[in-house]
């Protein structure tokens, strides 16, 4: 009876569930207008405002408020191919870690333009949850799409490559035939902090200078955790100014084309010139400029790599790793030059993943080793980045550090 008893009460709570899962009939018509390609017509969960920029797909099963704050993903709009999304709601965005660095979000505000589903939840249950995704988008003001047909969207994304869309709501804008293109511009000096700070770590062994194009929360995380110090600068700071000063240089991830930060090209290319020993990480963004630094040429993927379980095979051991990725450029290895080794090869589409000074305590990967969403399996690479550190002796260290002292720099960032 009891048995009996729990299966009946299950059931129910499950149609409950399924009831308010599915879209509501109030919400209003929404439509996703590809340029030169199809429309796509929904339901609006979001802001009702109109707003365009690339399409583009995520295969990530979970991970929504965590993708949605990546600024990685400025200037997008994300398609979700995991059918029901919302169902665990969303975390507070103001909790933070005993570094100050935010708990549950990658930046503290949605980071991409809009987002498309198939269908959206609008309960939700989960310890974190403060909010609904309905209510999280409505505040920020990002357009939401449900009710579309996600897998003839990313047929289409996959047939023709990533294209640029027009999120809409009601009929203000059917005659429209204006798309904003985040390929042309800089999205890097929209992200990236605007004055440098400092993290502490009580007893640090390291102290890290972090080039910011866009930082996810939880890189600087995974660097302050292991014991680094970290002084963030913008993306164009002259880091060959100070890099002798540090214990290491490390370059974030970020959105948009890396050609738009030839500045930070530039001054790589001095760095690496003037400390040789230095040691040097760049993730995704990072890894796409230290390979132009080094002399290398980027491209643009046809429809990019964006998921949580992408595998990737590291070269110099022959091991598979399966990787958190979010990118739609990405290093031609073809022209690496022969100091440098390609790392990581991508073992869906055989794409460049990383690459490694032959010499010299420099590396780079094109996937998201910090994981937020995503699995764990390639955290190792932050413990050889503090390895290579622990190896540097740096002649400047304990030099005064001028402006970007600590005391004269703010303690957490100052979005
Ligand atoms: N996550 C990232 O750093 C992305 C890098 C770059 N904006 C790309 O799309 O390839």
């Amino acid at each position: 009876m009891l048995a009996f008893n729990t299966f009946k009460s299950q059931i129910k709570r499950q149609l409950r569930f399924a009831s308010s899962t599915s879209t509501k009939s109030t919400l209003e018509p929404a439509r996703l207008t590809i340029r030169n390609g199809p429309v796509f017509n929904g339901l609006s969960f979001g802001s009702p405002n109109t707003v365009s920029g690339e399409a583009v797909f995520t295969t990530s099963l979970v991970g929504y408020p965590e993708s949605m704050t990546d600024p990685s993903y400025r200037g997008q709009i994300i398609c979700f191919t995991q059918p029901l999304i919302g169902n665990y709601g969303v975390p507070s965005g103001s909790a933070r870690d005993e570094f100050t660095l935010l708990r549950h979000f990658e930046s503290p505000n949605i980071q991409c333009l809009g987002i498309v589903v198939s269908d959206v939840a609008l309960e939700y249950s989960h310890w974190t949850a403060v909010e609904s995704l309905s209510e999280w988008c409505k505040r920020e003001g990002v357009a939401a799409i449900s009710g579309v047909d996600t897998r003839e969207l990313v047929k289409y994304l996959r047939e023709q490559g990533s294209s640029l869309a027009r999120l809409s709501v009601g009929d203000n804008d059917l005659n429209s035939n204006e798309f904003y293109d985040p390929g042309l511009v800089n999205m890097v000096a929209k992200v990236t902090t605007k004055e440098p700070f400092h993290i502490p770590v009580k007893n640090a062994k390291h102290h890290v200078l972090v080039v910011d194009c866009g930082a996810k929360e939880n890189i600087l995380r995974c660097l302050v955790s292991r014991g680094a110090d970290i002084t963030v600068v913008p993306f164009n700071y002259p880091i060959d100014k100070v890099a002798g000063k540090f214990d290491g240089i490390f370059i974030s991830n970020g959105p948009g084309d890396p050609i738009y930060c030839s500045e930070t090209v530039e001054n790589l290319k001095k760095v690496i010139k003037q400390n040789p020993d230095l040691p040097i990480m760049g993730i995704c963004m990072g890894h796409q400029l230290l390979s132009l630094a080094a002399g290398a040429k980027t491209l643009k993927l046809k429809y990019g790599n964006r998921a949580h379980n992408i595998p990737t095979l590291d070269l110099t051991t022959g091991k598979c790793h399966i990787t958190s990725q979010n990118h739609g450029y990405a290093v031609d290895a073809s022209t690496l030059p022969s100091d440098y080794q390609e790392y990581f090869i991508n073992l869906n589409d055989l794409s460049n993943e990383g690459m490694i000074h032959k010499e010299k305590p420099i590396f780079s990967v094109q996937f998201h080793p910090e994981a937020k969403g995503g699995p764990l399996d390639s955290s190792f690479l932050f413990d050889k980045y503090f390895d290579l550190l622990n190896k540097y002796k740096v002649d400047g260290k304990g030099k005064d550090l001028g402006e970007l002292s600590s005391e004269k720099l703010a303690g957490a960032r100052v979005w």
